[in-house]
């Protein structure tokens, strides 16, 4: 498995290398008739970091759950590490998914929390704890571990959540925005976070939010989707270097990829709102 960027490079440095997602001619029509996805191709690669960006109902959460293998496609393929869904969960190639809420189950401690997906799988490894230790401690919980859901704020929520995703290893990380609802702050330190984790562990990401400025701040590249019917319009690279900090913020290159990136969603916005809804 080759790394996300090292510390320095390009976000370019991707660019050749193994394809983690494959998405080919896929369209999905659901079963009233709304066409979420109309002929998505998108090839995400080891260690990039891939942001979905676009208006309300242009198919983003259809995509990512086709991704994580959670929906049926109407037609086309989906490949994971040039393989068919099979693969997924096999050593190298696991996959884990973040909600947009934290959807930590409100009755259980954030260690339990935490070490669910390790439940379901039955695993009951002696060296669990010490990795759910290492999760919290990387996701900046350590000491929380016997708090309740409701005795942690917003981001700390959100912290758990990414903790139990981290617990499996993922090498693939589909994240649903993750961060819409707190504050810019939180967020801002969050997105700082993940990325930290990012190149750390070498994960690829493929992110959906609304947000021009997280996207430009996160993404190696940020792909534009536009609705009715739902599918791909732009892909622009983001070809700043990381690790990223608040001094990319108020760079003249952050204002430049964001102006950038604003048009191809007003663009995008211009062709949904045009466009009559097809069915078939
Ligand atoms: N289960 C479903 N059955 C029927 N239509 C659906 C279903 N899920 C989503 N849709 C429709 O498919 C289209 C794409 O929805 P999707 O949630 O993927 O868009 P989105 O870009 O993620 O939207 P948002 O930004 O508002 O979250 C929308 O028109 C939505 O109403």
């Amino acid at each position: 498995m080759s790394p996300a960027p090292a510390p320095g490079t390009p976000a370019d440095a991707t660019q050749t290398s193994r394809p983690v997602l494959q998405v080919s001619d896929v369209n999905k029509i659901y079963a009233n008739g709304t066409v979420a996805l109309k002929g998505a191709d998108l090839t995400v690669r080891q260690g990039e970091f891939v942001s979905l960006l676009g208006p309300s109902g242009c198919g983003k959460s259809t995509l990512l759950r086709i991704m994580a293998g959670l929906g049926d496609v109407t037609s086309g393929t989906v490949n994971w590490w040039e393989h068919d869904y099979n693969v997924i969960g096999d050593k190298g190639r696991k996959l884990a998914f973040v909600f947009q809420n934290a959807t930590l189950m409100p009755w259980a401690r954030v260690r339990k929390n935490v070490r669910l997906p390790l439940d379901l799988e039955g695993d009951n490894s002696p060296e669990i704890e010490g990795r759910i230790d290492r999760a919290l401690e990387m996701v900046g919980l350590t000491g929380f571990d016997n708090a309740f859901p409701r005795e942690l704020s917003g981001g700390m929520q959100m912290r758990a959540s990414i903790a139990r995703a981290m617990i499996t290893e993922p090498n693939l990380l589909l994240m649903d925005e993750p961060f819409g609802a707190l504050d810019e702050m939180t967020r801002n330190k969050l997105n700082d976070d993940v990325l930290k984790l990012w190149q750390k562990n070498g994960w690829t990401i493929v992110f959906v939010t609304h947000s021009v400025y997280e996207a430009v701040y996160l993404s190696s590249r940020v792909v534009v989707m536009a609705a009715r019917p739902g599918r791909i319009v732009e892909d622009i690279r983001i070809d700043e270097p990381y690790p990223r900090s608040a001094d990319f913020r108020v760079s003249s290159e952050f204002a430049g990829y964001c102006r950038q990136v604003s048009q191809a969603l007003e663009r995008a916005s211009a062709m949904g709102a045009s466009a009559p809804q097809e069915a078939h």
